[in-house]
């Protein structure tokens, strides 16, 4: 009787537990107002099966994200709702709903809500690419277009990108002399990385202090951390504070080391600012930092994590592009010979390609954009809806986050044929595959950068510095490596990385066409 008696009360005190438990989570993670949905007169998106308390969550952090969700979005079409903790995501996976949210809710979705640690340089509240849509957003926007990405400004610094093209092409050389293999994506790296550096300072990498390796790899640190702080921004308050928490020392000492190799540089180019003939962007931004009657006061942070920012977002993405966009060339000898027969009628066999002749290379412009869209660096973009709205009949929560999948859009055999080919003929005007055919009203089908306010500044750039490095490549080597094919499977990360890096070996074409080899700053 007594054991009865016991194994009644620990049923009662279990289901209490239990009922306590419930009633926790009905109150701390409470599923959005019903009301609203009656307001708008539609429900959520479809979601898929969630688990207790995490809810989608792990869905979302999964290796290969873009790949998983992918498989979610065939299963539950092309707007899905997530709920991660209580916090709403919506996943955005087709080209029509894209093309709506962008003409109707740009605005709505114009500021990305990022966490924030106050004085840290990469998620801080002066970092650019966080700031909500507002007047310092407008600011810098405006002297990054003027003073740096805009046409003529990338003009004025075209000197800076041929002389660092030239270098690339002198260290390919001396390896193909040396018949050693290229990691590409590391040259690339370099290249792209030397390059927005003395476009932004207007020197190039100190020789004294290794400055080069020291940003390249602080730079690598970074693309480390995004995951986490994406992780951090889903978790959204009041947990994000415990997701920040979690990587702050990180956050924090790759950081400090930024600002450190910055403030270096900020003081040296104050001491030097009567020497300068063009005003760089950073004598721009230190005159704004001065100027009391600025239109938008800035701080030294801001000035620091605008760099930060330029490099994270320029970086890395313009040497994915390169390295997978070679990869495909590799694996496809006919394309190869096709782009090598227009550079070489073109440009011809005695001097080095040059940006100014890509207008006239329609084909390497397809192969750049086709490899853009079968490997998007950024294949997720995030912002986040301010208000809530209506979209494709279905009812979307204010401060839900949303998560477009640039990569499946731009897969969607419903706008491309042959999605999974890479054929760059489809970007040719006047081909049968080309946009011509594709050009479908209502869809937003390529955005390898995005789109609308937000959408990438340095879009002109990125295709300057891949049209050129894998012109040159073309250009003047052949490309050996282990085995028939190079492997393209992808690596997890927001990033999308090749699982095995591209080795290759390059071979001088021929004798001749080294032989006479004009640089262009050298003509
Ligand atoms: C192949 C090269 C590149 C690709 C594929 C790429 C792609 C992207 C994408 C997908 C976004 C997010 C857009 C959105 O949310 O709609 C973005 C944002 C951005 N990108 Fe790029 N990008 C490239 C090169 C560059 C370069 C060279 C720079 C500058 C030097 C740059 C600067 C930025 C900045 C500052 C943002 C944030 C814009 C904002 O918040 O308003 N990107 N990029």
């Amino acid at each position: 009787m007594a054991a009865l008696i016991f194994d009644f009360q620990y049923c009662f005190i279990i289901t209490l537990l239990c009922l306590l438990s419930l009633l926790c989570y009905y109150f701390i993670f409470k599923h959005p107002k019903n009301s609203r949905l009656v307001a708008y007169g539609c429900d959520l998106p479809p979601s898929p099966p969630s688990l207790p308390i995490i809810g989608h969550l792990h869905l979302l952090l999964s290796s290969l994200a873009h790949k998983s969700l992918q498989k979610l979005s065939s299963k539950y079409g092309p707007l899905i709702h997530f709920r991660v903790f209580n916090f709403p995501v919506v996943l955005v996976s087709s080209a029509c709903v894209a093309y709506e949210i962008f003409k109707a809710h740009d605005l709505n979705i114009s500021s990305r809500d990022n966490p924030s640690i106050d004085d840290s340089l990469l998620i801080g509240s002066s970092v650019f690419g966080s700031a909500p849509y507002g007047d310092y957003f407008k600011f810098m926007k405006k002297l990054l277009v003027t003073k740096l990405l805009g046409p003529q400004a990338l003009e004025r610094s075209r000197g800076i990108r041929t002389n660092e093209l030239e270098r690339f092409h002198s260290i390919l050389l001396d390896k193909a002399m040396k018949k050693e293999s290229v990691e590409v994506g590391k040259e690339a790296t370099k290249l792209s990385n030397n390059s927005l550096w003395r476009m932004c300072t207007g020197r190039s990498f100190s020789e004294e202090n290794g400055e080069a390796e020291r940003v390249r790899g602080l730079v690598t640190e970074l693309d480390g951390l995004t995951k986490k702080v994406l992780f951090a921004t889903l978790l959204r308050t009041p947990l994000e504070k415990l997701g920040i928490s979690l990587f702050k020392k990180e956050i924090m000492c790759v950081s400090n080391s930024f600002d450190e190799v910055l403030e270096r540089v900020l003081v040296e180019h104050e001491q030097n600012l009567d020497e300068h003939q063009d005003r760089d962007m950073l004598d721009v931004l230190l005159a704004a930092y001065g100027d009391e009657k600025a239109e938008h006061k800035i701080t030294r942070n801001h000035i620091k994590a605008f760099f930060v920012e330029i490099f994270f977002a320029g970086n890395d993405t313009s040497a994915q592009s390169i390295q997978w966009t070679m990869a495909e060339i590799i694996n496809k000898p006919t394309i190869l010979e096709r782009l090598r027969e227009e550079i070489d009628s073109v440009v011809g066999k005695t001097r080095l390609i040059q940006e100014t002749d890509l207008p006239k290379l329609p084909y390497l412009q397809a192969v750049v954009k086709e490899g853009l869209r079968l490997h998007p660096p950024l294949p997720l973009f995030v912002r986040t809806f301010q208000e809530g709205c209506k979209i494709g009949g279905f009812y979307i929560p204010e401060k839900t986050t949303l998560l477009g999948n640039a990569y499946v859009m731009m897969r969607d055999p419903n706008v491309w044929e042959d999605p999974e080919e890479f054929k760059p003929e489809r970007f040719l005007p006047y081909s049968r595959l080309g946009e011509g055919e594709e050009r479908r009203e209502n869809t937003l089908k390529y955005i390898p950068f995005g789109s609308g306010r937000r959408g990438c500044p340095g879009s002109n750039l990125g295709y300057i510095f891949v049209g050129t490095a894998v012109g040159m490549m073309v250009q003047c080597f052949d490309w050996k490596i282990k085995g028939d094919r190079v492997n393209m499977d992808e690596a997890g990360g927001l990033n999308l990385t090749m699982a095995h890096p591209l080795k290759c070996t390059p071979v001088p074409r021929s004798q001749g066409l080294l032989a006479n080899l004009q640089m262009p700053s050298s003509s």
